[in-house]
């Protein structure tokens, strides 16, 4: 049994203290640890606040990028050293609006999923299509080459520890979500993929999320789904009422 992931990603979104009272806020109305995994994924700024807020206490804090090297002349970037050592434990890889705006390609997707492991932190590595792509039919083979341009070298345990995260760009802060036979599909391709590059074991490990428009409302019919294990969820998880509901969505999955 895989245990369900759900993941905020706040995007460019709050003040720090704001993000810091939220995450006081929610702890004890989080459901046990033990059934379901729940993360947010801040800002770097407000990551220091947070980690110190969520501390001896079961909500993992994730960024939202990072760059590769542990060090250097890289002016602007966070590592995932400095990452590590503020005890941050996840980073969203390759998310479709890195990917369109700030030039991220499969190949630095791939070192800092590599850059990840290396640091003990769990990359949630985002995957998904176009809507050109989908009415192209070109779904499933662009989905597959970014899952295995993004997760190329990894051993077997590594891959093991990957969360996924299927996105598909059209159904991103657009109101539209795919059906969640539609998102199934991609999700049990995804898996395919998986046991094909790696093996069985790896593609019943890896928890493979969905992200496009989640809410309180559509969550339960989308993890009711074979192969989706849990959500990447923008907008709806600003707010600390429908955080906690997608949650416990995930805790009754
Ligand atoms: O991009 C997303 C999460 O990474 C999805 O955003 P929305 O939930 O706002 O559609």
């Amino acid at each position: 049994m895989r245990k369900p992931i759900i993941a905020g990603n706040w995007k460019m979104n709050k003040l720090a203290g704001d993000g810091a009272r939220f995450v006081l806020n929610v702890r004890e109305q989080l459901p046990e640890a033990d059934k379901v995994e729940a993360v947010v994924c801040a800002p770097h700024i407000h990551l220091p606040l947070l980690t110190e807020a969520a501390r001896d206490f079961q909500l993992g804090i994730g960024a939202q990028n990072m760059h590769f090297e542990d060090s250097g002349a890289f002016t602007g970037e966070v590592s995932p050293e400095m990452l590590k050592d503020i005890l941050v434990d996840y980073v969203v890889i390759g998310h479709s609006e890195r990917r369109e705006m700030f030039g991220e390609t499969d190949d630095s997707v791939n070192e800092k999923v590599k850059a990840a492991f290396k640091h003990e932190i769990t990359p949630i590595v985002c995957v998904g299509e176009t809507l050109e792509q989908r009415e192209n039919n070109e779904t499933f083979p662009f989905v597959e080459q970014q899952v295995k341009a993004g997760l190329a070298g990894l051993t077997e345990e590594q891959a093991k520890q990957v969360v996924i995260a299927y996105e598909p760009i059209w159904a991103i802060g657009t109101g539209k979500t795919a059906t969640s036979e539609e998102a199934n599909d991609v999700c049990a391709h995804i898996r395919q993929v998986l046991r094909d590059t790696f093996s069985g074991d790896v593609a019943d490990a890896v928890r493979i999320q969905y992200g496009g428009s989640v809410k309180p409302a559509n969550i339960d019919e989308l993890l009711s789904q074979s192969d989706i294990d849990g959500a990447l969820v923008g907008g709806a998880s600003l707010e600390e009422e429908s955080f906690v509901k997608l949650v416990e969505a995930g805790a009754n999955a």
